[in-house]
Protein backbone atom coordinates (compact mmCIF):
# COMPACT_ATOMS: atom_id res chain seq x y z
CA UNK A 1 0.00 0.00 0.00
CA UNK A 2 2.58 2.41 0.93
CA UNK A 3 4.72 0.88 -2.13
CA UNK A 4 1.82 2.58 -4.32
CA UNK A 5 1.61 5.82 -2.74
CA UNK A 6 5.08 6.62 -3.29
CA UNK A 7 5.39 5.44 -6.56
CA UNK A 8 2.13 7.30 -7.54
CA UNK A 9 1.87 10.70 -8.79
CA UNK A 10 1.30 13.36 -5.81
CA UNK A 11 -1.34 16.08 -5.98
CA UNK A 12 1.36 18.45 -5.75
CA UNK A 13 3.19 17.34 -8.80
CA UNK A 14 -0.42 17.05 -10.71
CA UNK A 15 -0.88 20.93 -10.29
CA UNK A 16 2.60 21.54 -11.02
CA UNK A 17 2.42 19.64 -14.40
CA UNK A 18 -1.23 20.59 -15.05
CA UNK A 19 -0.34 24.53 -14.45
CA UNK A 20 3.21 24.42 -15.86
CA UNK A 21 1.24 23.25 -18.82
CA UNK A 22 -1.34 25.46 -18.94
CA UNK A 23 0.76 28.61 -18.25
CA UNK A 24 3.50 27.48 -21.24
CA UNK A 25 0.64 27.07 -23.45
CA UNK A 26 -0.80 30.62 -23.03
CA UNK A 27 2.55 32.02 -23.09
CA UNK A 28 3.40 30.38 -26.22
CA UNK A 29 0.06 31.15 -27.46
CA UNK A 30 0.46 34.34 -27.17
CA UNK A 31 3.86 34.79 -28.48
CA UNK A 32 2.33 33.47 -30.87
CA UNK A 33 -0.53 35.57 -31.62
CA UNK A 34 1.75 38.73 -30.97
CA UNK A 35 3.95 37.03 -33.63
CA UNK A 36 1.08 36.52 -35.89
CA UNK A 37 -0.22 40.15 -35.39
CA UNK A 38 3.05 42.04 -35.69
CA UNK A 39 3.78 40.19 -39.39
CA UNK A 40 0.41 41.01 -40.24
CA UNK A 41 0.83 44.34 -39.29
CA UNK A 42 4.18 45.00 -40.89
CA UNK A 43 3.09 43.28 -44.53
CA UNK A 44 0.19 45.80 -44.21
CA UNK A 45 2.25 48.66 -43.27
CA UNK A 46 4.93 47.64 -45.93
CA UNK A 47 2.41 47.11 -48.71
CA UNK A 48 0.68 50.47 -47.73
CA UNK A 49 3.87 51.92 -47.65
CA UNK A 50 4.80 51.11 -51.25
CA UNK A 51 1.31 52.10 -52.62
CA UNK A 52 1.74 55.33 -51.27
CA UNK A 53 5.40 55.29 -52.68
CA UNK A 54 4.42 54.16 -56.12
CA UNK A 55 1.53 56.86 -56.07
CA UNK A 56 3.73 59.54 -55.06
CA UNK A 57 5.91 58.48 -57.87
CA UNK A 58 3.51 58.49 -60.24
CA UNK A 59 2.69 62.20 -59.28
CA UNK A 60 6.15 62.85 -59.55
CA UNK A 61 6.30 61.08 -63.07
CA UNK A 62 3.51 63.19 -64.28
CA UNK A 63 4.67 66.32 -63.29
CA UNK A 64 8.14 65.39 -65.00
CA UNK A 65 6.22 64.41 -68.24
CA UNK A 66 4.16 67.65 -67.99
CA UNK A 67 7.28 69.84 -67.52
CA UNK A 68 8.98 68.28 -70.97
CA UNK A 69 5.90 69.02 -72.56
CA UNK A 70 5.96 72.27 -71.74
CA UNK A 71 9.32 72.67 -72.55
CA UNK A 72 8.92 71.20 -75.62
CA UNK A 73 5.54 73.43 -76.50
CA UNK A 74 7.80 76.33 -75.54
CA UNK A 75 10.49 75.54 -78.12
CA UNK A 76 7.46 74.64 -80.30
CA UNK A 77 6.31 78.32 -80.31
CA UNK A 78 10.18 79.74 -80.97
CA UNK A 79 11.11 77.44 -83.62
CA UNK A 80 7.54 78.09 -85.67
CA UNK A 81 9.17 81.27 -87.14
CA UNK A 82 12.65 80.26 -87.51
CA UNK A 83 12.41 76.55 -89.32
CA UNK A 84 14.50 77.92 -91.93
CA UNK A 85 17.73 79.11 -89.59
CA UNK A 86 19.58 76.04 -89.04
CA UNK A 87 21.98 77.28 -86.58
CA UNK A 88 18.98 78.42 -84.23
CA UNK A 89 17.32 74.96 -84.77
CA UNK A 90 20.85 73.22 -83.84
CA UNK A 91 21.01 75.86 -80.75
CA UNK A 92 17.81 74.96 -79.24
CA UNK A 93 18.39 70.89 -79.65
CA UNK A 94 21.04 71.54 -78.10
CA UNK A 95 19.52 73.88 -74.80
CA UNK A 96 16.88 70.95 -74.86
CA UNK A 97 19.64 68.25 -73.97
CA UNK A 98 21.39 70.35 -71.86
CA UNK A 99 19.90 72.61 -70.08
CA UNK A 100 17.00 70.61 -68.17
CA UNK A 101 18.84 66.71 -69.10
CA UNK A 102 15.50 65.74 -69.57
CA UNK A 103 15.84 63.78 -73.05
CA UNK A 104 18.82 61.95 -74.48
CA UNK A 105 18.54 63.69 -77.88
CA UNK A 106 16.66 66.00 -79.15
CA UNK A 107 14.95 66.75 -82.80
CA UNK A 108 13.53 69.63 -85.10
CA UNK A 109 11.73 67.62 -88.07
CA UNK A 110 9.88 68.99 -90.68
CA UNK A 111 6.76 68.13 -92.08
CA UNK A 112 7.84 65.45 -94.54
CA UNK A 113 10.35 63.77 -91.73
CA UNK A 114 13.45 65.28 -92.88
CA UNK A 115 15.61 66.05 -89.57
CA UNK A 116 16.41 69.96 -89.64
CA UNK A 117 18.68 69.65 -86.54
CA UNK A 118 19.76 66.93 -84.12
CA UNK A 119 21.42 67.01 -80.55
CA UNK A 120 23.81 65.56 -79.71
CA UNK A 121 25.35 66.09 -83.38
CA UNK A 122 27.04 62.53 -83.12
CA UNK A 123 24.12 60.75 -84.12
CA UNK A 124 24.67 61.54 -87.34
CA UNK A 125 21.05 62.28 -88.27
CA UNK A 126 20.86 65.78 -89.72
CA UNK A 127 19.66 65.88 -93.16
CA UNK A 128 18.02 62.29 -92.96
CA UNK A 129 14.66 61.43 -93.02
CA UNK A 130 13.44 59.21 -90.04
CA UNK A 131 11.31 56.68 -90.29
CA UNK A 132 10.86 55.10 -87.12
CA UNK A 133 7.84 53.96 -85.15
CA UNK A 134 7.71 57.61 -82.99
CA UNK A 135 8.87 59.85 -85.90
CA UNK A 136 6.03 58.57 -87.90
CA UNK A 137 3.12 58.72 -84.98
CA UNK A 138 4.38 62.54 -84.64
CA UNK A 139 3.95 63.15 -88.29
CA UNK A 140 0.51 61.34 -88.65
CA UNK A 141 -0.96 62.74 -85.12
CA UNK A 142 0.44 66.23 -85.55
CA UNK A 143 -0.16 66.94 -81.16
CA UNK A 144 1.51 66.21 -78.30
CA UNK A 145 2.93 62.99 -77.95
CA UNK A 146 4.50 60.41 -75.91
CA UNK A 147 5.04 57.49 -77.69
CA UNK A 148 5.26 53.66 -76.66
CA UNK A 149 9.00 52.28 -76.75
CA UNK A 150 10.20 51.61 -79.87
CA UNK A 151 13.77 50.69 -81.51
CA UNK A 152 15.14 53.97 -82.99
CA UNK A 153 16.91 54.78 -85.89
CA UNK A 154 20.42 54.86 -83.84
CA UNK A 155 19.06 51.42 -82.59
CA UNK A 156 18.15 52.23 -78.94
CA UNK A 157 15.44 51.27 -77.17
CA UNK A 158 13.84 54.97 -76.92
CA UNK A 159 10.58 56.82 -76.23
CA UNK A 160 9.80 59.74 -77.72
CA UNK A 161 7.90 63.00 -76.38
CA UNK A 162 7.10 65.23 -78.98
CA UNK A 163 5.14 68.95 -79.62
CA UNK A 164 3.78 69.88 -82.98
CA UNK A 165 5.07 73.14 -84.84
CA UNK A 166 2.28 75.03 -86.31
CA UNK A 167 3.13 78.59 -88.42
CA UNK A 168 1.01 81.41 -86.93
CA UNK A 169 -1.24 80.56 -89.81
CA UNK A 170 -2.16 77.24 -88.64
CA UNK A 171 -0.15 75.27 -91.27
CA UNK A 172 1.87 72.30 -90.07
CA UNK A 173 5.58 72.61 -90.26
CA UNK A 174 6.76 69.20 -88.21
CA UNK A 175 7.54 68.84 -84.70
CA UNK A 176 10.10 69.09 -81.88
CA UNK A 177 10.84 66.01 -79.86
CA UNK A 178 13.37 64.37 -77.38
CA UNK A 179 13.82 60.38 -76.49
CA UNK A 180 14.58 59.18 -73.60
CA UNK A 181 16.87 56.05 -73.98
CA UNK A 182 15.38 53.63 -72.03
CA UNK A 183 18.54 51.37 -71.20
CA UNK A 184 21.01 54.25 -70.65
CA UNK A 185 21.53 56.62 -68.13
CA UNK A 186 17.80 58.98 -68.24
CA UNK A 187 15.84 61.48 -66.73
CA UNK A 188 14.06 58.00 -65.27
CA UNK A 189 16.97 56.89 -63.59
CA UNK A 190 17.19 60.01 -61.80
CA UNK A 191 13.79 60.48 -60.98
CA UNK A 192 13.09 56.93 -59.74
CA UNK A 193 16.97 55.84 -58.42
CA UNK A 194 17.09 58.71 -56.68
CA UNK A 195 14.17 57.34 -54.25
CA UNK A 196 15.71 53.80 -54.13
CA UNK A 197 15.78 52.25 -50.77
CA UNK A 198 18.25 51.14 -49.36
CA UNK A 199 16.36 48.51 -47.45
CA UNK A 200 15.82 45.58 -50.25
CA UNK A 201 12.85 47.87 -51.43
CA UNK A 202 13.34 48.34 -55.30
CA UNK A 203 10.76 49.76 -58.52
CA UNK A 204 9.81 49.09 -61.67
CA UNK A 205 7.62 50.30 -64.55
CA UNK A 206 6.40 49.19 -66.95
CA UNK A 207 4.04 51.07 -70.43
CA UNK A 208 0.90 49.93 -71.76
CA UNK A 209 2.00 46.58 -73.23
CA UNK A 210 3.59 45.47 -69.87
CA UNK A 211 7.03 45.81 -71.58
CA UNK A 212 9.62 47.06 -68.99
CA UNK A 213 10.57 50.64 -68.96
CA UNK A 214 12.45 50.95 -65.81
CA UNK A 215 14.00 48.72 -63.94
CA UNK A 216 17.32 48.96 -61.36
CA UNK A 217 18.42 45.71 -62.99
CA UNK A 218 19.07 47.52 -66.73
CA UNK A 219 19.79 44.13 -68.55
CA UNK A 220 15.47 43.76 -67.93
CA UNK A 221 14.66 46.69 -69.33
CA UNK A 222 12.39 45.63 -72.94
CA UNK A 223 11.59 42.46 -71.19
CA UNK A 224 7.93 41.54 -71.60
CA UNK A 225 6.26 40.93 -68.21
CA UNK A 226 3.79 38.47 -68.17
CA UNK A 227 1.61 36.39 -65.89
CA UNK A 228 2.77 38.70 -63.33
CA UNK A 229 -0.54 39.78 -61.23
CA UNK A 230 0.37 43.37 -60.56
CA UNK A 231 0.91 44.03 -64.06
CA UNK A 232 -2.27 42.46 -65.19
CA UNK A 233 -3.88 45.41 -62.54
CA UNK A 234 -1.91 47.75 -63.82
CA UNK A 235 -2.82 47.14 -67.35
CA UNK A 236 -6.86 47.40 -65.80
CA UNK A 237 -5.60 50.90 -64.57
CA UNK A 238 -5.70 49.86 -61.05
CA UNK A 239 -4.08 51.20 -58.13
CA UNK A 240 -3.68 48.67 -54.89
CA UNK A 241 -1.32 46.16 -53.05
CA UNK A 242 -0.59 42.64 -53.57
CA UNK A 243 1.32 39.98 -52.25
CA UNK A 244 2.61 37.95 -54.68
CA UNK A 245 5.56 35.62 -55.83
CA UNK A 246 7.34 36.79 -58.93
CA UNK A 247 9.16 35.13 -61.59
CA UNK A 248 11.90 34.26 -60.02
CA UNK A 249 10.00 32.07 -56.66
CA UNK A 250 10.84 35.55 -54.59
CA UNK A 251 8.14 36.38 -52.21
CA UNK A 252 7.29 40.29 -52.71
CA UNK A 253 4.77 43.10 -51.17
CA UNK A 254 3.92 45.39 -54.35
CA UNK A 255 2.25 48.94 -53.94
CA UNK A 256 1.61 49.68 -58.10
CA UNK A 257 0.14 53.03 -58.93
CA UNK A 258 -0.90 53.53 -63.16
CA UNK A 259 0.50 56.92 -64.43
CA UNK A 260 -2.65 57.83 -66.78
CA UNK A 261 -1.26 59.92 -69.13
CA UNK A 262 0.77 57.37 -70.34
CA UNK A 263 -0.40 53.83 -69.66
CA UNK A 264 2.56 53.30 -67.66
CA UNK A 265 2.41 51.50 -64.60
CA UNK A 266 4.88 51.77 -61.47
CA UNK A 267 5.45 49.03 -58.94
CA UNK A 268 7.46 49.54 -55.80
CA UNK A 269 8.15 45.98 -54.43
CA UNK A 270 9.84 44.84 -51.31
CA UNK A 271 10.60 40.94 -50.75
CA UNK A 272 8.63 39.41 -47.78
CA UNK A 273 12.14 38.08 -46.19
CA UNK A 274 13.77 41.44 -46.02
CA UNK A 275 10.25 43.34 -44.26
CA UNK A 276 9.84 40.60 -41.64
CA UNK A 277 13.27 40.82 -41.12
CA UNK A 278 12.57 43.28 -38.15
CA UNK A 279 9.94 40.95 -36.87
CA UNK A 280 12.61 38.95 -35.07
CA UNK A 281 14.13 41.60 -33.21
CA UNK A 282 11.00 42.81 -32.03
CA UNK A 283 9.91 39.02 -31.11
CA UNK A 284 13.11 38.50 -29.28
CA UNK A 285 12.55 41.94 -27.53
CA UNK A 286 8.89 40.63 -26.76
CA UNK A 287 10.29 37.34 -25.36
CA UNK A 288 13.11 39.44 -23.31
CA UNK A 289 10.23 41.91 -21.27
CA UNK A 290 7.61 38.96 -21.54
CA UNK A 291 10.41 35.77 -19.74
CA UNK A 292 11.06 37.63 -16.27
CA UNK A 293 7.25 37.59 -15.82
CA UNK A 294 6.64 34.18 -16.82
CA UNK A 295 9.72 32.67 -14.45
CA UNK A 296 7.83 35.00 -11.47
CA UNK A 297 4.37 33.35 -12.58
CA UNK A 298 6.14 29.69 -12.59
CA UNK A 299 7.63 30.31 -8.72
CA UNK A 300 3.84 31.51 -8.17
CA UNK A 301 2.80 28.44 -9.64
CA UNK A 302 5.24 26.59 -7.35
CA UNK A 303 4.56 28.06 -4.57
CA UNK A 304 0.78 27.69 -5.08
CA UNK A 305 0.74 24.03 -5.36
CA UNK A 306 2.80 23.44 -2.38
CA UNK A 307 0.12 25.52 -0.42
CA UNK A 308 -2.89 23.57 -1.88
CA UNK A 309 -1.04 20.21 -1.87
CA UNK A 310 0.60 20.49 1.46
CA UNK A 311 -2.68 19.75 4.08
CA UNK A 312 -3.99 16.63 1.61
CA UNK A 313 -0.61 15.45 1.56
CA UNK A 314 -0.30 15.88 5.17
CA UNK A 315 -3.85 14.31 5.77
CA UNK A 316 -2.83 11.24 3.52
CA UNK A 317 0.70 10.91 5.08
CA UNK A 318 -1.31 10.36 9.01
CA UNK A 319 -3.54 8.16 6.80
CA UNK A 320 -1.09 6.02 5.74
CA UNK A 321 0.30 6.16 9.22
CA UNK A 322 -3.25 5.42 10.75
CA UNK A 323 -2.36 2.52 12.94
CA UNK A 324 1.06 3.58 13.93
CA UNK A 325 2.47 7.32 14.70
CA UNK A 326 -1.04 9.32 13.76
CA UNK A 327 -2.18 10.81 16.55
CA UNK A 328 -4.96 13.11 17.12
CA UNK A 329 -2.93 15.45 17.97
CA UNK A 330 -0.68 15.27 14.89
CA UNK A 331 -4.00 16.30 12.73
CA UNK A 332 -4.95 18.84 14.85
CA UNK A 333 -1.93 20.68 13.61
CA UNK A 334 -2.61 20.59 10.03
CA UNK A 335 -3.39 23.63 8.62
CA UNK A 336 -6.64 22.58 6.44
CA UNK A 337 -7.34 26.08 5.04
CA UNK A 338 -9.31 25.09 2.44
CA UNK A 339 -13.28 23.09 2.44
CA UNK A 340 -11.81 19.53 1.20
CA UNK A 341 -9.24 19.80 3.45
CA UNK A 342 -11.22 20.82 6.41
CA UNK A 343 -13.95 17.87 5.85
CA UNK A 344 -10.79 15.49 5.38
CA UNK A 345 -9.10 16.45 8.63
CA UNK A 346 -12.63 16.31 11.02
CA UNK A 347 -13.48 13.16 9.45
CA UNK A 348 -9.66 11.90 10.09
CA UNK A 349 -10.26 13.03 13.23
CA UNK A 350 -13.37 11.60 14.07
CA UNK A 351 -11.94 8.43 12.27
CA UNK A 352 -9.26 8.15 15.04
CA UNK A 353 -11.31 9.34 18.23
CA UNK A 354 -13.76 5.85 17.14
CA UNK A 355 -10.86 4.01 16.68
CA UNK A 356 -9.31 4.72 19.44
CA UNK A 357 -12.22 4.65 21.60
CA UNK A 358 -12.93 1.23 20.30
CA UNK A 359 -9.04 0.06 20.83
CA UNK A 360 -9.45 1.28 24.29
CA UNK A 361 -12.26 -0.91 24.92
CA UNK A 362 -11.13 -3.94 23.74
CA UNK A 363 -7.92 -3.57 25.53
CA UNK A 364 -9.98 -3.00 28.44
CA UNK A 365 -12.00 -6.19 27.70
CA UNK A 366 -8.92 -8.28 26.81
CA UNK A 367 -7.80 -7.66 30.21
CA UNK A 368 -10.89 -8.27 32.31
CA UNK A 369 -12.64 -11.08 33.83
CA UNK A 370 -16.06 -11.09 32.02
CA UNK A 371 -17.70 -13.02 35.45
CA UNK A 372 -16.48 -10.90 38.16
CA UNK A 373 -15.39 -7.52 36.68
CA UNK A 374 -11.62 -8.10 38.15
CA UNK A 375 -8.77 -8.49 36.28
CA UNK A 376 -7.71 -11.49 34.38
CA UNK A 377 -4.22 -13.33 34.30
CA UNK A 378 -3.34 -10.99 31.73
CA UNK A 379 -3.31 -7.84 33.49
CA UNK A 380 -1.74 -9.64 36.60
CA UNK A 381 0.99 -10.52 34.39
CA UNK A 382 1.14 -6.83 33.15
CA UNK A 383 0.80 -4.92 36.53
CA UNK A 384 3.59 -7.77 38.21
CA UNK A 385 6.08 -6.64 35.34
CA UNK A 386 5.24 -2.89 35.74
CA UNK A 387 5.93 -2.89 39.03
CA UNK A 388 9.22 -4.83 38.72
CA UNK A 389 10.29 -2.18 36.25
CA UNK A 390 9.63 0.70 38.73
CA UNK A 391 10.69 -1.85 41.80
CA UNK A 392 7.30 -1.18 43.70
CA UNK A 393 6.95 -3.14 46.82
CA UNK A 394 3.46 -4.97 47.16
CA UNK A 395 2.01 -7.95 48.96
CA UNK A 396 0.80 -10.89 47.26
CA UNK A 397 -2.70 -12.96 48.42
CA UNK A 398 -3.77 -16.07 47.24
CA UNK A 399 -7.08 -16.89 47.43
CA UNK A 400 -9.06 -20.05 47.01
CA UNK A 401 -12.74 -20.91 47.72
CA UNK A 402 -13.07 -24.02 49.75
CA UNK A 403 -14.74 -26.94 48.29
CA UNK A 404 -15.79 -24.91 45.36
CA UNK A 405 -16.64 -28.22 43.46
CA UNK A 406 -19.01 -29.35 45.65
CA UNK A 407 -20.92 -25.93 46.02
CA UNK A 408 -21.51 -26.31 41.84
CA UNK A 409 -22.41 -29.93 42.26
CA UNK A 410 -24.98 -29.23 44.67
CA UNK A 411 -26.41 -25.73 43.56
CA UNK A 412 -25.73 -25.66 40.19
CA UNK A 413 -23.23 -23.90 38.36
CA UNK A 414 -24.80 -20.83 37.63
CA UNK A 415 -25.21 -20.69 41.88
CA UNK A 416 -21.42 -21.06 42.00
CA UNK A 417 -20.81 -18.14 39.34
CA UNK A 418 -22.94 -16.03 41.63
CA UNK A 419 -20.35 -17.28 44.99
CA UNK A 420 -17.59 -15.96 42.02
CA UNK A 421 -19.00 -12.96 41.99
CA UNK A 422 -19.97 -12.14 45.55
CA UNK A 423 -16.20 -13.22 46.51
CA UNK A 424 -15.26 -10.36 44.25
CA UNK A 425 -16.94 -8.34 45.61
CA UNK A 426 -15.58 -9.02 49.01
CA UNK A 427 -12.19 -8.21 47.71
CA UNK A 428 -13.37 -5.08 46.32
CA UNK A 429 -15.01 -4.10 49.93
CA UNK A 430 -11.90 -5.02 51.27
CA UNK A 431 -9.37 -3.30 49.23
CA UNK A 432 -7.96 0.37 48.34
CA UNK A 433 -7.80 1.76 45.10
CA UNK A 434 -4.45 1.21 44.23
CA UNK A 435 -4.78 -2.23 44.97
CA UNK A 436 -5.04 -4.64 41.50
CA UNK A 437 -7.46 -7.94 42.26
CA UNK A 438 -7.47 -10.53 39.62
CA UNK A 439 -9.15 -13.73 39.15
CA UNK A 440 -6.36 -15.81 38.33
CA UNK A 441 -8.06 -18.97 37.48
CA UNK A 442 -11.29 -20.92 38.06
CA UNK A 443 -12.06 -20.23 41.33
CA UNK A 444 -8.69 -18.54 42.42
CA UNK A 445 -8.37 -15.02 42.95
CA UNK A 446 -5.04 -12.84 44.12
CA UNK A 447 -5.03 -9.52 45.38
CA UNK A 448 -1.86 -7.32 44.74
CA UNK A 449 -1.32 -4.84 47.53
CA UNK A 450 1.19 -2.09 46.44
CA UNK A 451 3.09 -0.82 49.22
CA UNK A 452 1.47 -2.87 52.13
CA UNK A 453 3.57 -5.02 54.37
CA UNK A 454 2.74 -8.44 54.96
CA UNK A 455 0.95 -8.30 57.93
CA UNK A 456 -1.04 -5.39 56.50
CA UNK A 457 -2.00 -8.05 53.81
CA UNK A 458 -2.33 -10.58 56.17
CA UNK A 459 -5.15 -8.06 57.99
CA UNK A 460 -6.78 -8.07 54.70
CA UNK A 461 -6.61 -11.47 53.50
CA UNK A 462 -8.07 -12.19 57.33
CA UNK A 463 -10.94 -9.51 56.53
CA UNK A 464 -12.15 -11.01 53.44
CA UNK A 465 -12.06 -14.50 54.35
CA UNK A 466 -13.99 -13.38 57.62
CA UNK A 467 -16.66 -11.58 55.70
CA UNK A 468 -16.70 -14.89 53.16
CA UNK A 469 -17.97 -16.77 56.20
CA UNK A 470 -21.19 -17.31 56.63
CA UNK A 471 -22.47 -14.11 54.26
CA UNK A 472 -22.24 -16.07 50.95
CA UNK A 473 -26.17 -16.63 51.14
CA UNK A 474 -28.97 -18.35 52.07
CA UNK A 475 -29.33 -21.36 50.37
CA UNK A 476 -25.27 -21.89 50.83
CA UNK A 477 -24.53 -20.09 53.93
CA UNK A 478 -20.78 -22.43 54.68
CA UNK A 479 -19.02 -21.02 51.64
CA UNK A 480 -15.22 -20.40 52.79
CA UNK A 481 -12.30 -18.67 51.66
CA UNK A 482 -8.76 -19.73 51.88
CA UNK A 483 -5.70 -17.47 51.75
CA UNK A 484 -1.83 -17.22 51.42
CA UNK A 485 0.05 -14.48 52.04
CA UNK A 486 3.69 -13.07 50.48
CA UNK A 487 5.56 -10.14 50.08
CA UNK A 488 8.25 -8.69 47.29
CA UNK A 489 10.45 -8.56 48.39
CA UNK A 490 10.54 -9.57 51.29
CA UNK A 491 9.47 -13.39 50.66
CA UNK A 492 11.14 -13.79 47.04
CA UNK A 493 13.80 -12.14 44.92
CA UNK A 494 11.30 -12.42 41.60
CA UNK A 495 7.94 -11.35 41.08
CA UNK A 496 7.02 -14.69 39.51
CA UNK A 497 8.65 -16.09 42.88
CA UNK A 498 6.16 -14.41 44.76
CA UNK A 499 2.99 -15.70 43.76
CA UNK A 500 4.36 -19.47 43.92
CA UNK A 501 5.50 -18.34 47.83
CA UNK A 502 1.72 -17.18 47.72
CA UNK A 503 0.14 -20.06 46.38
CA UNK A 504 2.30 -22.19 48.55
CA UNK A 505 1.19 -20.45 51.67
CA UNK A 506 -2.25 -21.27 50.60
CA UNK A 507 -1.89 -24.88 49.88
CA UNK A 508 -0.93 -25.01 53.79
CA UNK A 509 -3.90 -22.84 54.52
CA UNK A 510 -5.53 -26.27 52.83
CA UNK A 511 -4.25 -28.70 54.44
CA UNK A 512 -4.26 -27.01 57.99
CA UNK A 513 -7.83 -27.45 57.46
CA UNK A 514 -8.94 -24.56 55.47
CA UNK A 515 -11.16 -21.17 56.15
CA UNK A 516 -7.98 -19.49 57.45
CA UNK A 517 -4.85 -17.93 56.05
CA UNK A 518 -1.11 -18.48 56.28
CA UNK A 519 1.90 -16.51 55.35
CA UNK A 520 4.83 -17.03 53.21
N1 LIG B 1 -19.54 -22.14 38.74
C1 LIG B 1 -18.32 -22.14 38.33
N2 LIG B 1 -17.47 -23.09 38.65
C2 LIG B 1 -16.19 -23.07 38.25
C3 LIG B 1 -15.72 -22.03 37.42
N3 LIG B 1 -14.40 -22.27 37.15
C4 LIG B 1 -14.05 -23.41 37.80
N4 LIG B 1 -15.12 -23.90 38.49
C5 LIG B 1 -15.20 -25.12 39.26
O1 LIG B 1 -14.40 -24.99 40.38
C6 LIG B 1 -14.13 -26.29 40.89
C7 LIG B 1 -12.76 -26.37 41.45
O2 LIG B 1 -12.63 -27.62 42.08
P1 LIG B 1 -11.31 -28.11 42.72
O3 LIG B 1 -10.12 -27.66 41.97
O4 LIG B 1 -11.41 -29.62 42.82
O5 LIG B 1 -11.25 -27.51 44.11
P2 LIG B 1 -12.32 -27.46 45.33
O6 LIG B 1 -13.45 -28.28 45.02
O7 LIG B 1 -12.59 -25.99 45.58
O8 LIG B 1 -11.47 -28.00 46.47
P3 LIG B 1 -10.42 -27.26 47.32
O9 LIG B 1 -9.85 -26.16 46.53
O10 LIG B 1 -9.42 -28.32 47.63
O11 LIG B 1 -11.10 -26.78 48.55
C8 LIG B 1 -14.37 -27.22 39.71
O12 LIG B 1 -15.54 -28.09 39.98
C9 LIG B 1 -14.67 -26.29 38.54
O13 LIG B 1 -15.65 -26.84 37.68
C10 LIG B 1 -16.63 -21.02 37.05
O14 LIG B 1 -16.31 -20.08 36.32
N5 LIG B 1 -17.90 -21.13 37.52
Amino acid sequence: MSMRIHTRLDLRRLILLLSLAVALFSFFNSFHASYRTQRDLLIDHTLESNRVYAAKLRQSAEQLLSSMHQQLAYSAGLLAERMSQPERLAGETERLTRQSRHFNSAFVVRHDGKVLAASPESLGLLGQTLDSAGAREALDKRRPLISDPYVSATNRLVVFVSQPIFASDGSYLGYVGGSIYLQHENILHSLLGEHFYQDGSYLYVIDRNRRLIYHQDQERVGEIATGNPVVERLIRGEEGTLALTNSRGVEMLAGFAPVAATGWGIVAQRPLDLALQELDGLMLNILRLSLPLLLLSLAGIWWLSQLISRPLWQLAKSAQQWETEASPEQVRRIRAWYFEADQLKRAILASLALIHQRLGRLSQESLTDPLTGLGNRRCLQAQLERWQEQQQPFAAIALDIDHFKQVNDNHGHEFGDRVLQHLAQQMSDCSRASDLLCRSGGEEFVMLLPGASLEAARQVAERVRARMGGTCCEECPSVTVSAGVAHWPDSAASVEEVLKRADAALYQAKHAGRNRVEMA
